[in-house]
């Protein structure tokens, strides 16, 4: 099953656009984990196992494990997700860019170490930079546009000239995707739900390629303006992302944390449902 087969799925099987971000903070785990070898499948396991039924797709962030030394339980957590829950798309979060030969090991990594379902690239190298994960054909390719954080507009905004017109780079690169690089139908763009308006701009451009949304909860983004902005005709369209908001929303519960999260995780949820 490709990426997009496996996204279509869970959105029709979860009922839920919402996408759980795997970002695993050690210093703010619950007490009872903190120094424990493992833990932070364990932490992560818990919100995976009290979330699942709500969520179209997981993204773990590759930061946190790398920081931690703790590749082997990123290995650990998308067997883990694999293995109990085969029809959730695993998202890695890794905004690659690189020369071709370089993006070709990246490539294998996410795809033959990880065997996520498809993963996070920036667009900045270009398309050499993007083609070597487009060669591996059922997976996804999830391409920044216009990302959630201010200091995106530094460049993302810039004026270009496209076909005659001026247009802010993120909808350049938004053409680029939809036009040129989505070789075998498996590309996505990330916009961020901090910016809505940007959000129907990209929507626009696009028709009904899927948007990975970040920016919610701890980010602050508007749901209702977001689901306004970016749904698809069939009201789907959209991995809608939250993080720390789901997985510290209890961490002051200690070993009840993961069920806050849950009860989070299903508030997000029906949030986004009622706008849908
Ligand atoms: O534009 C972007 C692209 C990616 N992210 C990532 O999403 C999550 C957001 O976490 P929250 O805790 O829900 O804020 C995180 O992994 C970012 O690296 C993004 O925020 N914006």
């Amino acid at each position: 099953m490709t990426f997009i087969e496996k996204l279509s799925a869970a959105w029709e099987k979860s009922n839920s656009l919402l996408c759980v971000g795997l970002d695993p903070d050690t210093k703010r785990f619950p007490e009872y984990l903190r120094g424990q070898p493992d833990s932070i499948f364990a932490f992560c396991k818990n919100i995976i196992d009290s979330t699942a039924d709500l969520v179209c797709a997981f993204k773990p962030q590759i930061a946190y494990f790398h920081a931690a030394r703790a590749e082997n339980q990123l290995e650990d957590i998308c067997s883990y997700i694999r293995e109990n829950y085969p029809d959730i798309p695993v998202i890695l979060d890794a905004k690659r860019g690189d020369i071709g030969a370089t993006a070709q090991q990246y490539a294998r990594e996410v795809f033959e170490r990880y065997n996520a379902d498809a993963v996070t690239l920036s667009p900045y190298m270009g398309f050499d930079s993007v083609e070597p994960y487009l060669e591996y054909t059922g997976k996804g390719a999830i391409v920044l546009a216009r990302t959630s954080n201010p200091g995106g507009s530094d460049l993302q905004f810039l004026k270009v000239s496209e076909s005659g017109k001026t247009i802010p780079l993120y909808q350049h690169v938004a053409h680029l995707v939809a036009e040129k690089w989505n070789t075998h139908g498996q590309c996505a763009l990330v916009v961020g739900a901090t910016f809505p308006h940007e959000i129907a701009e990209v929507r626009s451009i696009i028709g009904d390629m899927p948007l990975l949304i970040p920016g919610i909860g701890a980010q602050g983004g508007d749901i209702e303006a977001t689901v306004n902005a970016g749904r698809t005709a069939n009201g789907r369209g959209m991995m809608i992302n939250s993080s720390r908001a789901i997985l510290y929303a209890g961490i002051d519960q200690n070993e009840n944390y993961a069920s806050v999260s849950r009860q989070a995780a299903i508030k997000t949820r029906d949030e986004i449902n009622r706008f849908r």
